[in-house]
């Protein structure tokens, strides 16, 4: 498990971690990316052939953290997940044959990091299999909302139990799979997390009665990956009636083997395309998908309206940025705020962001952190009920903290492209969602010409 810092756990001093400094542009890069796979893809696919009616192939998958993880706790739920060559720059293909819900286990204990998707994702599997399944994960995993799942899994006749018996509202905790899971109606808060609605409807076709899920509270957040999630399932012979907001209904019946390419992840395309506002250069991500369920899709919208020319040819997304980097107001910008708070500080005028209370719960206190990372290279950050006011102010050297969150890292190496002097804190935790972050970010500033001459 990776360290954290001490703003992170609220824990005594960690050791200090390495300091990264920050390429600085001396002119507009002019680069052309072809990003890993999507992490939120990736996990869906992997889940969904563990639960298959025979044997699957991921084509391009994401090799990270996350994806590691993922593969080992499904590995102990008994599926066999073998790496296989792949066909392209990608790195190796996985083979997976399902997990045997009737062999039971005891005390198989799996770590989640400080990954979303597993900490949200697995517990359900573990409740088709008959047996106790222990859930940990990094220290700050223990801060993230967990409670919806504990609950849900509860309410559906699955026993979750911290130790000394006591239901537990957070990680750590032990699922006492029944092997079997009636399902039906279950109502749900999923207000803290999509992901809740997300792990409960990849499972819901093998309850013996399917699953109508119903959330009520404050607005689920995230929708785009419900959206991801209810396709994902449909385009494995689930069936999925989404019709009803905030209802969703999974008939029982079998989830089809497949054999599925993974699309490239667009919320991490996000810190490159970026850097073309932050230079006044281009940036270009080849195989950008025609159509797709991915929220870094809104990319060609977020940074058009923040003064970006961009266009898709050829299935080629350029991106190049304007003189200045305009203020904008964003709603809803969920996994891709970090970024976007990051050019918001570089911006000639005010922007808002709205409708991301809920990065509270995510890696760190996301709001928290921006608001005092970039108010700490001299920035005017402050923060709101539900986001973020950032407002023009000249940015000076310093040091960025990661908090263990590769979007604060990345967040702080695209501050770092127009502030001389940033060093960012932990890079290395960029390996939750892609372990070549740094290498790609080197190659991209490498591709100022020497002669672009200094920035003012
Ligand atoms: O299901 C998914 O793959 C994800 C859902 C979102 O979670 P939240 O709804 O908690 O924001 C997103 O932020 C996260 O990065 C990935
Ligand atoms: C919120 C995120 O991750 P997780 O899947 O761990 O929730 C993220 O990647 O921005």
């Amino acid at each position: 498990m990776t360290g954290t810092t001490a703003a992170n756990t609220g824990s005594t001093k960690a050791a200090p971690l390495p300091l990264w400094p920050a390429p600085y542009a001396k002119g507009p890069v002019d680069a052309t990316v072809t990003v890993p796979g999507s992490k939120s893809l990736t996990n869906r696919f992997l889940v969904l052939a563990a639960l298959a009616d025979g044997p699957s192939r991921l084509r391009a998958p994401l090799h990270s953290r996350d994806s590691a993880l993922m593969i080992q706790a499904l590995r102990q739920l008994g599926a066999t997940v073998t790496e296989v060559p792949g066909d392209g720059d990608y790195g190796p293909d996985l083979e997976i044959t399902p997990m045997d819900p009737a062999a039971p286990s005891t005390g198989t204990a799996i770590d989640c990091g400080l990954a979303g998707t597993v900490m949200r994702f697995v517990p359900p599997l573990a409740a088709l299999r008959k047996g106790t399944t222990v859930f940990d994960g990094d220290p700050h995993a223990r801060n993230r909302p967990m409670g919806t799942i504990i609950e849900a899994l509860t309410a559906l006749g699955v026993p979750v139990a911290a130790e000394g018996g006591r239901t537990p509202s957070a990680l750590p905790f032990t699922v006492n799979g029944t092997g079997e899971v009636r399902g039906g109606h279950l109502v749900i808060d999923a207000s803290a997390s999509s992901q809740f609605v997300s792990a409960l409807l990849l499972v819901g076709a093998r309850f013996t009665d399917g699953l109508h899920l119903e959330h009520v509270g404050k607005p689920v957040p995230s929708l785009d990956h419900i959206t991801m999630t209810v396709e994902v399932l449909r385009s494995v012979g689930v069936n999925v009636d989404d019709s009803v907001p905030n209802h969703w209904r999974v008939s029982p019946g079998p989830i089809h083997a497949f054999d599925q390419r993974i699309e490239q992840d667009l919320s991490n395309a996000g810190p490159f395309l970026a850097a073309a506002l932050a230079t006044q250069g281009t940036v270009r991500v080849t195989n950008w998908p025609a159509g797709t369920t991915q929220v870094g899709d809104m990319w060609r919208t977020i940074l058009a309206t923040m003064g970006a020319s961009v266009t898709v040819e050829n299935g080629t997304l350029t991106v190049t940025g304007g003189p200045v980097i305009k203020g904008a107001d964003f709603d809803e910008t969920s996994e891709l705020a970090p970024t976007v708070a990051a050019l918001c500080a570089l911006a000639d005028g005010p922007s808002r962001l709205t409708g991301i209370a809920h990065l509270r719960g995510h890696e760190t206190d996301r709001l928290a952190a921006l608001v005092a990372e970039i108010n700490s290279l001299g920035g005017d950050a402050e923060e709101t009920a539900d986001g973020l006011v950032i407002r023009p102010a000249a940015l000076h050297a310093g040091v960025v903290h990661s908090y263990a969150d590769h979007r604060m890292a990345t967040a702080g190496a695209i501050l770092g492209l127009a502030v001389e002097g940033v060093e960012v804190e932990d890079i290395a935790t960029t390996s939750k969602t892609m372990p070549e972050f740094p290498e790609m970010w080197a190659r991209m500033v490498g591709t100022i010409s020497s002669t672009d001459g200094a920035k003012n």
